[in-house]
């Protein structure tokens, strides 16, 4: 645990999540929590976190308008694929996607029972931690979704997010090296893992690219992720 000012901050892999969290910040990077903020700055209304392929597939059918998405390589019944750099040039104005990714699905899943669970990337960054701010969390488990809770990319953006939410002022560069330098980032740009843009690093790379936060809420049965907008208060520059 680390004591940021107000704010107590844990730092979990999924595995090590023994209890219910009041507020969880699940993190991925690289790249489901940055391709979902690109969904909704494609015009998605909302994401169904899915908890299996299968759910995904049967989601799909059942609404067949909805946008099936998973990681890896394109599969038969998915409309697309994990990449920030691919979904850019699709228009989902008003539509649903259904997302199922090795880690960033799965992590928010692990917490769904939480008050209050937010999922981020390092382009909802600064979203992320004015909501923080806002709600005044005194108590937050950051989600390291990557790499049995191990990934730098993942665990970078946490500690930047949690620094930013208690001092406004932190530098985010240290932060980008360490994610950029990943091993995800190695493994997207040498094409070790599949579904991937050229531009997909640097897409996950760009801080504080969306003006909103993303929240996800239990839509019984169903878990889902929906963009929210903090507006700045003006004391906010004082903490
Ligand atoms: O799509 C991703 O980058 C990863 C899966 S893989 O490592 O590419 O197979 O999924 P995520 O849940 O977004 O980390
Ligand atoms: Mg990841």
């Amino acid at each position: 645990m680390r004591d940021h000012d107000w704010m107590k901050a844990r730092f979990l892999g999924i595995t090590e999540l023994s209890q219910t969290p009041p507020v969880a910040v699940v993190v991925d990077v690289m790249r489901a929590f940055t391709v979902a903020a690109w969904a909704f700055a494609q015009g998605a209304e909302k994401i169904v976190l899915a908890e299996s392929l299968d759910e995904a597939l049967t989601l799909k059918a059942r609404h067949p308008d909805w946008v099936a998405l998973k990681d890896g390589p394109p599969a038969p019944g998915f409309d697309t694929v994990n990449s920030p750099g691919l979904l850019r040039s699709v228009d989902l104005g008003g539509r649903t996607v259904v997302q199922k990714t090795t880690a960033g699905t799965v992590g928010a899943l692990a917490v769904k029972e939480a008050p209050l669970v937010l999922c981020a990337g390092f382009v909802v960054a600064e979203a992320t931690a004015r909501l923080l701010r806002t709600r005044e969390c005194d108590s937050v488990t950051f989600v390291i979704t990557g790499e049995d809770g191990h990934a730098d990319e993942d665990l970078a953006c946490a500690q930047y997010i949690a620094r930013r939410a208690t001092e406004p002022g932190t530098d985010a560069a240290e932060f980008l090296r360490r994610a950029g330098e990943s091993r995800a980032a190695a493994e997207l740009r040498e094409g070790v893992r599949q579904g991937v843009h050229p531009d997909d690093v640097a897409l996950c790379l760009e801080l504080d690219r969306f003006p909103f936060a993303m929240v996800a809420t239990q839509e019984d049965p169903l878990m889902v992720l929906r963009p929210c907008t903090v507006p700045a208060l003006t004391d906010q520059a004082s903490i």
